[in-house]
């Protein structure tokens, strides 16, 4: 596409460019991945700034730059205010706008979002809606798989996939839509048929400083949503009436508001719920009727996750005994209240509880059907939100037997360092710490006696710890298995 025609995407002036219109065959904010005949954008970051890379993308092919600084390169250059705001804008163009013509659903909220991506994405398809995945655990669609270094990539990667998918016919996408990927403008220029939110708790404070200005980032996917009411492209937001923040976000959208819950009246509501070691079951209440469902999916939060899936798929007009079926087979999410079985005589649970409200939901279902001691292994992420670390260490060690504090992924932090913010929740408590956290899953197994239930807390699906800025492969999982192995002699 020619320089002028992506232009048009931006209300910019294109006089300056005189006779200079260069073809773009791809668009790229990494001057390290530029090609010949990219159009880079130069993007003031929180490291660094990508200005300073323009020569290189240069070097590299880059056909024409947008910019907001002055530059001194021997291609056109484009000068903006907003670089990020147009790289959002210019991507949505030059992929052929491919959410407008694909039935996309936004997930937002602190804690499910991957949970209730995996549910609709299972409901769909059962359903014969080939549906596409973004978020935290990858890029999927049919049998592709593309990993991503944030739950909701940079617009042009969002842009790019939306394009690869409906090429591949994909008639839906799904895509975790993160706070941070809302404020930084991640998924503008993205049409959004349905916007779902989970629930807002603490995090990412050392982003976004204050709850009011979370709660006001996650608030832009409802906004999003559209100022009028679009009578061909109907669309709607799924909100949960149990969280306070619902009240805010359904005035910040023109579009029909649909509610479920569990506490107050909702569109979708879950009555008499029992929750056991293998399962729960529940009573769905619709204004059409009353259906029984019994799922593999534990816990009160796992209902929520549940009750967001199915109202967002009726909207879509899949039939609510179908949708049930369909959970009723979920074997759940990969390290969302994963069992680890190596054949030992207690439980091993292993989950992304990565904020005190999640752990708190975690601790308090297992509670529900503990009959032994509830032993927690935990940490908390370097380079994160530093006020949740007390919190989450006495949330652990107000509903556990034994605490076993420990790493998370450091990242760029001193690990004692996160451990002492950790300890400042917990003083005059008894908890064990031990940093490294191989040894600490391996203590819990050991100290672990028949029909306890261990919970190892954090890092869910993850297969690496990150110590500094390296990589290594760790898996809460295995080192559980190798812990068990180990223990019995196997
Ligand atoms: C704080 C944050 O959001 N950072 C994101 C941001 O990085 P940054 O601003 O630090 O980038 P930078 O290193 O300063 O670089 C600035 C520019 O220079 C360019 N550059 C840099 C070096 C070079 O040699 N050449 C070059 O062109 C870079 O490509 C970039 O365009 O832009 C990058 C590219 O889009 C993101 O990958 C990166 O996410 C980092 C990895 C991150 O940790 N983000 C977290 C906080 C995050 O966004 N998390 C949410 C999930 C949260 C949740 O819900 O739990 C997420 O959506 O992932
Ligand atoms: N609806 C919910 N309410 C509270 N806690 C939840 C809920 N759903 C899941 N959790 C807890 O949060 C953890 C993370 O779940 P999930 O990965 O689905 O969330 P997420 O929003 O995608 O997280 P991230 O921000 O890291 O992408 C789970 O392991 C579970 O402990
Ligand atoms: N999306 C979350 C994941 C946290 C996972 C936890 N294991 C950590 O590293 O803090 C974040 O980036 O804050
Ligand atoms: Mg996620």
């Amino acid at each position: 596409m020619k320089l002028k025609t992506l232009l048009k995407a931006l209300s910019t002036h294109d006089d300056y460019l005189q006779n200079e219109d260069p073809e773009i065959l791809e668009l790229e904010i990494d001057s390290r991945l530029v090609t010949k005949g990219t159009l880079f954008f130069c993007i003031k970051g929180y490291q660094t700034d990508g200005h300073n890379y323009a020569k290189q993308a240069v070097e590299n092919g880059a056909a024409a730059i947008i910019a907001e600084d002055d530059l001194d390169v021997e291609v056109p250059v484009v000068y903006v205010n907003d670089a990020h705001l147009a790289l959002a804008m210019i991507s949505d163009y030059f992929y052929g706008q491919p959410s407008r013509s694909m039935n996309v659903m936004g997930v937002t909220g602190t804690n499910g979002k991957t949970t209730v991506t995996h549910l609709i994405r299972s409901i769909q398809e059962e359903a014969n809606v080939s549906t596409g995945l973004i978020g935290t655990m990858g890029m999927k669609y049919k049998d592709q798989f593309i990993p991503v270094n944030n739950t909701t990539p940079e617009s042009y990667l969002v842009q790019r996939y939306l394009k690869k998918m409906k090429d591949e016919e994909i008639q839906s996408v799904v895509m975790e839509v993160s706070s941070h990927a809302l404020y930084q403008g991640r998924v503008r220029g993205c049409d959004f048929d349905i916007g779902i939110f989970t629930n807002l708790t603490q995090d990412h404070l050392d982003f976004h400083k204050t709850m009011k200005d979370y709660l006001y980032a996650k608030s832009l996917l409802f906004s999003q949503l559209g100022n009028t009411y679009d009578l061909k492209h109907p669309k709607a937001a799924v909100l949960n009436i149990d969280d306070p923040a619902t009240k805010i976000y359904r005035h910040m959208t023109a579009a029909p508001v649909w509610t479920y819950g569990i506490v107050n009246h909702a569109d979708f509501r879950a009555e008499d719920i029992k929750i056991t070691a293998n399962g729960t079951e529940f009573r769905l209440v619709t204004k059409t009727g009353c259906y029984p469902v019994s799922m593999n999916l534990i816990g009160k939060f796992s209902v929520y996750n549940v009750l967001a899936s199915l109202l967002a798929c009726y909207l879509k007009g899949i039939k609510i005994d179908q949708m049930i079926k369909t959970i009723e087979k979920v074997k759940g999410v990969p390290g969302r209240f994963e069992t680890v079985n190596a054949g030992q005589p207690f439980t091993v649970i292993v989950d992304y509880s990565h904020t005190a409200d999640s752990l708190e939901n975690a601790l308090e279902t297992i509670k529900e059907f503990a009959n032994g001691k509830i032993i927690t292994v935990i940490g908390c992420g370097g380079d994160r939100d530093k006020t949740k670390r007390p919190i989450m260490a006495k949330t652990a060690v107000d509903r556990s037997d034994l605490v076993i504090l420990t790493s998370d992924n450091p990242r760029t932090e001193d690990p004692e360092k996160i451990l002492e913010d950790m300890e400042a929740g917990v003083v005059n408590r008894d908890y064990i710490k031990e940093l490294d956290r191989r040894k600490a899953i391996k203590l819990a197994v050991q100290k672990a006696d028949k029909s306890d239930i261990i919970l190892i807390a954090g890092k869910g699906h993850e297969t690496y710890q990150i110590i500094g800025t390296t990589k290594f492969d760790f898996d809460d999982r295995l080192v559980a298995k190798e812990a068990i192995k180990e223990r019995y002699n196997r």
